[in-house]
């Protein structure tokens, strides 16, 4: 059989991965971490058309998805608006979306940005 070569991570990708991390511990009850399921979420699959979460950006990443960072934020932020569209206000859900949008779109600020990659240059 022919082994799969482990590819070499590019640097954008080791960027996105240590972004990933990064915004995932901002979201410490996991309401982000995998896609919302019609089940727990009455309605959702025909009101959302574009679902998003952190373990399929995460496979997106593995899979080479992504040729830039702003594909990336545009994922991140369709996550979010998602959960900002779909829950109402005075929910849980809608509150952390408002919250994790907030502060994933200061971090992905170029200033912001190069300030988490010092350590990995
Ligand atoms: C992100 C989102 O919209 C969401 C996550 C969850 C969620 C995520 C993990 C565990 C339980 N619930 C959810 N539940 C009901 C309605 C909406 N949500």
């Amino acid at each position: 059989c022919v082994l799969k070569l482990k590819q070499q991570k590019s640097p954008l990708n080791k960027l996105l991965e240590h972004l990933l991390r990064f915004l995932e511990k901002r979201d410490p009850h996991q309401f982000f971490a995998w896609p919302v399921t019609d089940d727990i979420a009455p309605g959702y699959s025909s009101i959302i058309s574009k679902p998003m979460d952190f373990s399929t950006m995460r496979q997106k990443i593995d899979d080479h998805e992504y040729a830039a960072l702003s594909e990336f934020s545009d994922d991140f932020r369709l996550m979010c608006e998602n959960a900002i569209r779909y829950n109402h206000v005075d929910t849980v859900y809608h509150k952390a979306a408002k919250r994790l949008l907030q502060m994933g779109l200061k971090q992905l600020q170029p200033e912001n940005l190069m300030r988490t990659l010092k350590p990995l240059s």
